[in-house]
């Protein structure tokens, strides 16, 4: 806000005993007149905050009425189809239905063809919303090449035979389950504690077979404004559609996914409808067509049987936590690059760490590095990894046996 500018200055009468009465007069009309002046000007001034006043409480009722609109009512998301003279022509997210509607004053320069806007039960335009794209781009993660490859992967062997066998075969060679007349799994669940290389695994697919991977997480369709993640959702079977051959991951797919529950909040509703839209896409499209899908969870206990229908996620793979030997073999592969000291050994230090996953293990090897450094070494030894897991510990970043999660 502007800063008002200083008030002119009160004028002051100056009677010298030695002056006449005529110059005494003088002087006191001349100070009459710089008083009506000085007032008038003030009175102008008023005038000008009163105005002001009135319209900055204009401004703080319009705001309090669009306040109490946006907390008082659900919104909708919509997409402006066409302005006319009419109206505004817009479309429904979720349900495509078409509305002829108005926008509120505040709005009318602002919206246009194409649009996002949120509109309230009467479908009048309230808000609009940030750019599409943006949201597009925030939800999802778009990797064209992802690095990961199987080589990357330890521990869990059987794990990648079958998600290369569900997800790779009816990417790589359609031809073959077309010939002997067999539908490839439609989508592939991975389950199991978290850190233990599901989000990995479908990168590594993605890499070995050239396919875009796109990822999001089921919390990021969790969304505020009804039908929007059933909008995400549509979203991101159309990228996968542009982008083919592409591999979809959506983690944390209990999100929207979990058993229906009792209560009837509207909330409960939009996940549900988010769900019923993820589904929809599911047995909409081809299986051996150009996209695979895989979805993960920890918790599979929570998890609503209508995705686990046949045609759905219909191939569940459990990620566990690795074994000794497997422990050993992604030691190994964190610290390819390290220099590791000749009392080091993989399979000793992997055998003590019962518990741990795969990022825990990358974790171990990170620190263990550390512990060097501060040390002025270049080589890690076997100390630095006892040092490391006293650390990881104490961080608490380890689970404990036996309190694994449930799945
Ligand atoms: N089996 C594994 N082999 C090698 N490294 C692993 C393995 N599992 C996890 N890691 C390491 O842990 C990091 C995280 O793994 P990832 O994101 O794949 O786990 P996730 O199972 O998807 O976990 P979340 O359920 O928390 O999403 C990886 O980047 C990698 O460094």
């Amino acid at each position: 806000m502007s800063r008002s500018p200083s008030l002119p200055e009160r004028p002051r009468l100056d009677l010298d005993p030695e002056m006449s009465d005529g110059e005494r007069l003088s002087a006191i009309k001349q100070h009459y007149k710089r008083m009506r002046s000085v007032n008038e000007e003030l009175e102008t001034r008023l005038d000008e905050a009163d105005e002001q006043t009135e319209s900055l409480k204009g401004e703080v009722d319009q705001l309090k009425r669009r306040n109490e609109t946006l907390k008082s009512s659900s919104l909708y998301v919509a997409t402006v189809e066409e302005r006319s003279d009419d109206g505004v022509i817009i479309k429904q997210h979720g349900n495509n239905q078409e509305v002829l509607t108005e926008v509120s004053p505040r709005l009318e320069e602002e919206v246009a063809a194409g649009d996002r806007v949120a509109i309230n039960d009467s479908f009048a335009i309230q808000t609009l919303l940030s750019d599409e794209t943006d949201a597009r781009a925030q939800a999802m993660e778009v990797d064209a090449s992802p690095e990961v490859t199987y080589d990357d992967i330890g521990g869990i062997d059987e794990q990648v035979r079958e998600v290369r066998e569900a997800v790779e075969d009816p990417l790589e060679r359609p031809d073959m389950f077309r010939e002997v007349g067999i539908d490839p799994p439609s989508g592939v669940l991975l389950y199991g504690p978290p850190g233990t290389g599901k989000t990995m695994l479908a990168k590594a697919v993605a890499n070995h077979t050239d396919a875009t991977f796109i990822k999001m997480a089921g919390s990021e369709l969790v969304r505020k404004f009804i039908g929007e993640g059933s909008r995400l959702v549509r979203d991101l079977f159309e990228l996968a559609k542009e982008r083919e051959p592409a591999v979809i991951f959506i983690d944390e797919i209990d999100a929207v996914a979990s058993k229906r529950t009792d209560s009837k909040t509207s909330g409960d509703a939009e996940v549900q409808r988010t769900m019923m839209q993820l589904l929809n896409e599911m047995d909409g499209f081809d299986e051996r067509g150009e996209i695979r899908i895989i979805a993960a969870t920890n918790r599979f206990d929570m998890l609503d049987e209508a995705i686990l229908r046949p045609g759905r996620f219909d191939r569940l793979i459990e990620v566990p936590k690795p074994d000794a030997a497997g422990r050993a073999h992604i030691l190994d592969i964190h610290t390819r690059d390290m220099q590791l000291a000749g009392d080091v050994d993989t399979t000793e230090v992997a055998a003590d760490l019962d518990g741990y996953s795969g990022a825990d293990l990358a974790s171990l090897a990170t620190e263990a590095g550390m512990f060097a450094i501060r040390d002025g070494r270049t080589d890690v030894t076997h100390e630095d990894f006892l040092a490391a897991k006293e650390k990881l510990a104490e961080d608490d970043s380890v689970e404990v046996p036996g309190l694994d999660y449930q799945y």
